[in-house]
């Protein structure tokens, strides 16, 4: 079991519902994923136009908790503006404040990140800021009061999985909040590595959702994610650079 906030969960899988081909195939990758939070982009979701197709249409949203994003926000205010739009939707009370500060590589903003996250905060929202994995930042955002952090391992969508593990590890050792692994990852080993590093959970999408197989990915992550955290928990060896006999002739009980 883990929190965020004063909410519990077992799963410890956040799912993006994006660029599924169909809803079909989202539906099944949701359900066989056991997530127990799904999130989306709250532009996607044609709020004000029901006629319209929007991302949770197939699946019961009631089952899950929703994670709304500010997906498409350039700047702080407009991110407000789209959590507020979500909170007044009745979507949720927590959000995952997401504000792009490069179109080419979609780092996220670390200014505008901070000043939403403070903005959002002293409307009571439960905020859960979507950041690069820079420690002094993340540092930053616990202190202004964030539910949970969501480093990067890696670009959204880039599938290159995590490129500075030493950066995660020093911010899943500083923070008492939640540290969810978010966008990057591109595949199973990715998310259990994410986990073994001691991240309480992985947000991820494409690596589901662009898979030849979306649902056994989507598999394949759960199991991951768990096999990550029982080896956390387990505590690995020592890395030695030189061979220990595996069936020593002394100084062992078996
Ligand atoms: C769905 C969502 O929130 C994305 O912005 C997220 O960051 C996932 O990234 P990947 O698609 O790289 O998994």
């Amino acid at each position: 079991m883990w929190k965020i906030a004063n909410k519990q969960f077992e799963s410890r899988l956040l799912l993006g519902t994006g660029k599924f081909t169909n809803f079909d195939v989202q539906k099944e990758a949701v359900q066989v994923s056991g997530t127990e939070i799904l999130t989306f982009a709250v532009r996607r979701m044609n709020i004000f136009e029901p006629s319209q197709p929007n991302f949770l249409e197939k699946l019961e949203a009631s089952a899950y908790t929703l994670l709304p994003n500010t997906a498409g926000a350039k700047n702080a205010e407009e991110a407000v503006r789209i959590a507020r739009l979500a909170k007044a939707s009745g979507l949720c009370d927590m959000i995952k404040v997401e504000v792009i500060g490069d179109e080419r590589t979609l780092l996220p903003d670390p200014v505008e990140t901070l000043k939403a996250t403070e903005m959002l905060l002293s409307e009571g929202f439960i905020v859960l800021p979507y950041t690069s994995d820079d420690v002094v930042l993340a540092k930053k955002l616990e202190e202004l009061g964030a539910h949970a952090i969501m480093p990067g391992a890696s670009p959204i969508g880039s599938g290159q999985g995590i490129v500075n593990p030493l950066n995660l590890s020093f911010i899943i050792e500083q923070s008492s909040i939640p540290v969810i692994v978010d966008a990057g990852i591109g595949s199973a080993k990715d998310a259990a590595f994410a986990m073994e590093l001691g991240a309480d959970a992985v947000l991820l999408n494409s690596a589901v959702s662009g898979a030849k197989d979306p649902v056994k990915m989507a598999e394949a992550m759960r199991y991951g994610i768990q096999a990550g955290r029982l080896s956390y928990e387990a505590g690995r060896i020592e890395r030695k650079n030189y061979g220990i006999a595996s069936s020593p002739l002394e100084g062992s009980i078996v």
